[in-house]
């Protein structure tokens, strides 16, 4: 039997970009998707059960950077579209290009198994009836997300379980009334902390935003425009790393002063060498006292949280805004495993252990993904519809070796940043690929 079909497995941004992308190339495919909406992330209390997305999200990357090239977003949509608008864009691209009649929606992907001739099978359950069914596959791209399963602080706190207050995780967290007047700690120093710690202050007793390491705080705006809109393929072909990070940093001292004017310790690192962290509105809010700055937890006793300098204080509610874990619950452990959010894969795409295995969206950009997904699926259908080959797998493990080696010099020791790439260098490097017949190291 030929196997023609691709499977897409979810249909978030980055599986029906992939979709998309296929259907244009004329590649026979099927997508599931476990819930019964596109979207993903950023469909509000999606019923797959895997958003993210709290009531007040607004995305942190400019429309003008996440728009899909095939699709642009409406121009009348803010810089910064929240999850509604977002997902209302993710409907009209599926609409606009006739995708819904391949997607498969509240249909789980339960396995998928490497076949002995090549291929994979693939399981799946309706979600509907628990119908199970298996099929086959000529390749398979996971594009299931990965910022759904909630990584809690790891050992856990000593006395955490025996905490009298509330414990949750920032995957849980959708709107602030459970805040109410009571005595917040926030944890953690990335994005979800900042909103939350933002959102908690308007409406909490008291607010304590804790974090065992300093970060740069950068605004939305500069000079009037979305901050990710001063990078551009010509900035970051003509400008060297070190120059970018002068100006930037330059741009910063002279808009918002120092990290530590604002009572926050200054980052042992230099900027770009941590994912970055973006709001309008922690600095003021850390101005107004509505935020106070705490070491890291050192443990719980009763309702009291001791932190790591030997200050203690009573705490009603804690977020864990500690980030994600990469998994990929339909994989066999002896297939794709990550070790500490670590995954290799060629041009972080291509496994090279199992050709015909790829990955759309598994990154963490300084950057949108929504574009790179589609360039990545575009990589991905010129392998598949025979345009080009990959390079022999050793070629792919010393690519593979390279890049991890550049992100341990690059970026700060993290569970968070295995998967960073820069938004243009990356695009680029995809298209200079797709230039190739032979995918070359
Ligand atoms: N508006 C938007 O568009 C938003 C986007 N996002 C995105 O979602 C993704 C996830 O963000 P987020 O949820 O903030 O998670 P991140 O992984 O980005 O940040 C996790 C934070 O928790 C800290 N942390 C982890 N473990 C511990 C621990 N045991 N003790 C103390 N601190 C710990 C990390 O510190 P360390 O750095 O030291 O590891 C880091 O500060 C990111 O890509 C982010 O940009 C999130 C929210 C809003």
């Amino acid at each position: 039997m030929i196997m023609q079909r691709v499977c897409v497995i979810g249909a978030g941004s980055s599986g029906i970009a992939a979709a998309q992308v296929l259907q244009a190339r004329g590649v026979e495919f099927t997508c599931f998707e476990t819930g019964s909406a596109v979207g993903g992330n950023w469909r509000y209390d999606n019923d797959n059960g895997m958003s993210s997305a709290y009531r007040s999200l607004h995305i942190n990357t400019s429309r003008q950077q996440m728009e899909f090239a095939s699709f642009p977003m409406p121009a009348d949509l803010p810089d910064y579209p929240n999850h509604a608008q977002i997902a209302a864009y993710f409907d009209s691209f599926v609409e606009h290009f006739g995708l819904r009649e391949h997607i498969r929606f509240q249909t789980e992907v339960t396995s998928v198994r490497p076949l002995p001739d090549g291929g994979y099978q693939v399981d799946t359950r309706s979600t509907v009836d628990g119908t199970e069914r298996s099929e086959t596959f000529r390749a398979v791209l996971v594009a299931n997300g990965h910022h759904w399963d909630p990584r809690w602080p790891e050992p856990a706190f000593p006395g955490a379980d025996n905490f009298t207050g509330t414990q949750l995780h920032a995957h849980h967290y959708r709107t602030p009334d459970i805040l109410t007047g009571k005595r917040v700690l926030v944890l953690g120093f990335g994005n979800s902390a900042c909103d939350i710690a933002v959102e908690s202050s308007r409406i909490a007793d008291r607010t304590l935003l804790a974090f065992r390491r300093g970060e740069y705080v950068l605004p939305k705006y500069f000079f009037g425009r979305p901050t990710d809109t001063l990078s551009s393929p010509f900035v970051t072909r003509v400008l060297p790393m070190f120059a970018r990070r002068w100006l930037l940093g330059a741009f910063l001292r002279l808009k918002l002063g120092k990290m530590s004017d604002y009572g926050l310790p200054e980052p042992d690192h230099k900027l770009f060498a941590a994912h970055p962290t973006v709001s309008e509105d922690l600095l003021s809010r850390l101005g107004h006292g509505d935020i106070q700055i705490r070491p890291n937890i050192a443990r719980f006793d009763g309702d009291t949280v001791h932190f790591t300098d030997g200050a203690s204080e009573p705490v009603d509610v804690v977020v864990y805004c500690t980030g994600y874990r990469i998994t990929f619950p339909f994989l066999g452990e002896d297939m794709v495993k990550p070790v500490d959010n670590q995954i290799d894969l060629y041009r972080r795409i291509a496994s090279v252990d199992h050709p015909g295995l790829y990955f759309i969206g598994l990154l963490q950009p300084l950057g949108a993904i929504m574009p790179l997904a589609e360039a990545q699926s575009a990589w991905v259908a010129d392998l598949l519809d025979g345009t080009t080959t990959l390079p022999a797998p050793d070629a792919m493990r010393r690519s593979i070796t390279d890049y991890n080696n550049a992100q341990r010099k690059r970026y700060v020791a993290s569970k968070r940043h295995t998967i960073q790439v820069d938004f243009h260098p990356y695009m680029h490097e995809l298209k200079r690929d797709r230039r190739t017949t032979s995918r070359r190291h």
